[in-house]
């Protein structure tokens, strides 16, 4: 018998390594922070004794979801400024409240926000793109969860950075701090192609190379910024993309709602990502991304909430669901995104995007132990012919009831163990007591 930390008995595994295949009654064994076997569960009985034995019977084991884009600290901006066009949004309310609140308290009890409503709805790794990511680390480095952090640049001063050299500087200095944490990495976030020139955009594609991070940008998110770049530059935003050769595997490109044929055989061809952020391109009428046509040119497709002041939730569940019906409702086809599918863009998908598919994303031997355990027999799940369909098209998140990171569990019969949500609470009130008393 090989002594290991955890075995976790479930009524069904979903594991995302590549086949539809469900194992029911299956174990799962973790030694250390990673995956050591997945078998039967008499075998498991026969082969380990572990230090933590938990029985799922009623659960589905799955990897931990992946939001691959957001901005976590936003969550203190929930509800702020709705209904309202893109443009108008960050211009007339967000952009001048980020530069009234937003500094390293507020990304840090923002950050801590959104990680407890992440790990309580079932995501073990985020990708984000803000302010003060130091403050994010923070919050990432004692609660446990896994993160991308964003070495961010906007072209304008903030309370972060001043000119473009102060962004990249502050940039590198934390990918230099966080490059041997075992649950951070860093990719690079220009915030968008018309608030990053091309020197900029050219730097960024050195230093990704260099540091050999991902690129995330928001990239062809309304009309108007097409038309915005046709103005100024004489393209469209992604033939100067391309010119500056920021196309390739590198590219994380969010939103993509505006899309000519040629544009997504372009970045099939070139390997780019795509995180698709269905809720807030609808909150904010942006527009409807061509999903099913770029899962078919074989685009690496990925799911993200977006900040929840766009959204209003980070709820990747809802975002999975809203993935698989936009996509039939917008291409005529009933077939488009089947629920599988729907999971591997918010589980693997995501982490071949952020570069860290080796770690996680799956649950396959070797890698860290990310997993969820979603109920499944209650009545709002019955019956159940189809996993898959289950839990894209039947579950909602408040079905999670348990979350390992590393092997580490971090939500506990929906309770979280590394985070106080007492102490959360009354800080996200604290800084909506203040923002309303100036707005
Ligand atoms: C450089 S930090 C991120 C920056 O982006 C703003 N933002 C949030 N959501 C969106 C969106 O959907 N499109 C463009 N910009 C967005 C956020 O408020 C920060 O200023
Ligand atoms: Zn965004």
């Amino acid at each position: 018998m090989k002594a290991i930390d955890l075995l976790i008995h479930a009524r069904w595994c979903l594991p995302m390594t590549g086949s539809t295949d469900i194992f029911e009654h299956y174990a799962l064994a973790v030694h250390q922070g990673h995956i050591v076997a997945l078998l039967p569960q008499d075998q498991a009985d026969q082969q380990f004794t572990a230090t933590q034995v938990h029985r799922l019977d009623d659960h589905v084991l799955m990897p931990g979801l992946i939001n691959n884009h957001g901005h976590s600290a936003m969550t203190l901006f929930r509800g702020l400024a709705d209904d309202l066009p893109l443009m108008q949004w960050l211009h007339e309310h967000i952009w001048p409240a980020e530069q009234r609140f937003v500094g390293d308290a507020f990304v840090e009890a923002g950050s801590a926000l959104a990680v407890a409503e992440m790990l309580r709805g079932g995501t073990t790794t985020f990708s984000d793109m803000y302010f003060f990511p130091e403050a994010t680390a923070r919050v990432v480095d004692r609660t446990g969860i896994r993160a991308s952090l964003g070495m961010v640049v906007i072209q304008f001063p903030t309370n972060w950075a001043s000119d473009v050299n102060e962004y990249l500087h502050k940039g590198q200095a934390l990918h230099d701090k966080y490059r041997h944490h075992p649950r951070i990495t860093t990719n690079y976030a220009p915030h968008a192609p018309y608030t990053v020139d091309d020197a900029t955009l050219a730097q960024i594609m050195v230093n990704a190379e260099e540091l050999d991070v991902p690129i995330q940008m928001h990239i062809h998110e309304t009309v108007s910024e097409i038309q915005t770049s046709i103005d100024n530059y004489g393209k469209r935003p992604l033939a100067r993309l391309k010119e500056l050769g920021l196309l390739s595997p590198r590219l994380i490109a969010t939103h993509m709602t505006q899309l000519l044929p040629e544009e997504i055989a372009d970045c099939a061809r070139a390997g780019v990502h795509i995180a698709h952020c269905p809720e807030s391109n609808m909150k904010l009428a942006s527009g409807f991304s061509p999903i099913d046509a770029m899962h078919q040119a074989g685009l690496n497709i990925t799911i993200g909430t977006d900040g929840a002041a766009s959204n209003n939730d980070l709820d990747m569940f809802a975002e999975m669901r809203q993935t698989a019906l936009l996509a039939k409702a917008v291409s005529g086809n009933p077939s488009a995104v089947p629920a599988y599918s729907a999971l591997e863009m918010a589980t693997i998908n995501g982490a071949k995007a952020l570069g860290i598919a080796e770690t996680t994303g799956s649950l396959a031997v070797g890698k860290a132990a990310d997993m969820i355990a979603v109920e499944l027999t209650d009545i709002e799940s019955v019956p159940m012919y189809d996993l898959a369909s289950q839990l894209v098209y039947a579950t909602g998140r408040d079905k999670v009831t348990d979350a390992w990171v590393a092997g580490k569990h971090v939500l506990k019969q929906k309770q979280l163990t590394t985070l106080d949500a007492s102490k959360i609470l009354s800080d996200a009130q604290q800084w909506a007591k203040t923002i309303k008393a100036s707005s």
